[in-house]
């Protein structure tokens, strides 16, 4: 059975003062976290500069994960505009997310890239949120499988089965990505289950039935539990509707009531 990882990414979204208003509101108060976290691993990704607010809210025993939105595949030097494994880790970050579509087309990130920073999250033991997704051209003209294996194959190359073990893989259909548009549950099922597979196939069954596949697109309460109850969903990675501790806290008990 695997635990269902529900993950918020606000992007580009909320401040140290926000970030610490959200945290105050969503996990400050006794109650509101109850029985979820243990039925399910919460993570926040904010952006960088809110890190050392989140941690200050949450303390590094929380059952609530933090998470950074990228990570240089480099230790240190002259990279401007760069965060290192080993900054992240010193504010207590446990999981990064890495190869978000946003990243891939905005900032030209590769699967070689990408591949170099889960090589260096898995080496500074922080777990990678490996991203995935296809384009609607791309699912239109047939090509779901080629992308979804190219970048599969293209992102865990040299990762190992032991480090596989922390990998989180998010599949991300990049027309679902704030549109509005959720893929339908069949969709997102068989999407899921391929990419199980192309796990499968690089490391083994026992490996592929172990590692956790979030959905990511216009997830939010009202579809959750459904896309949840699917046999190869595993979480969810959630932009818009985290970005407010309510519908954040109404999608995770949806999430853990269809898992259950
Ligand atoms: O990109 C996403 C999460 O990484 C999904 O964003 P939305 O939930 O806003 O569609």
């Amino acid at each position: 059975m695997r635990k269902p990882i529900i993950a918020a990414n606000w992007k580009m979204n909320k401040g140290p003062r926000e970030t610490e208003d959200f945290l105050n509101t969503f996990a400050g108060q006794p109650g509101k976290l109850d029985g979820l976290t243990g039925q399910a691993d919460v993570v926040i990704a904010p952006p960088f500069v809110s890190l050392p607010a989140a941690v200050a809210s949450l303390n590094s025993a929380s059952a609530v994960a933090i998470a950074a939105q990228n990570m240089s595949d480099q230790d240190s030097g002259a990279y401007t505009g760069e965060v290192s494994a080993m900054m992240l880790k010193e504010l207590y970050v446990r999981y990064v997310i890495l190869g978000h579509s946003e990243r891939r087309t905005l900032y030209g990130e590769t699967d070689a890239v990408i591949n170099a920073k889960i090589k260096k999250a898995c080496e500074s033991n922080l777990k990678p949120i490996f991203c995935i997704g296809e384009t609607l051209e791309e699912r239109e003209g047939g090509k779901l499988e080629t992308v979804l294996r190219t970048q599969i194959t293209g992102g865990l190359e040299g990762i190992d089965e032991k480090d596989m073990k922390e990998v989180v893989i998010a599949y991300e259909p990049v027309w679902a990505i704030g549109t509005g548009v959720v893929a339908t549950t069949e969709q997102a099922q068989d999407a899921h289950a391929f990419v199980r597979s192309v796990v499968a196939d690089l490391y083994s069954q026992e490996v592929a039935d172990k590692v956790r596949i979030q959905y990511g697109g216009s997830m939010k309460a009202a579809n959750a539990a459904e896309l949840l109850a699917q046999p190869d969903i595993d979480g969810g990675l959630v932009g818009g509707a985290s970005l407010e501790p309510g519908s954040f806290l109404d999608l995770i008990k949806a999430a853990v009531s269809a898992a259950e």
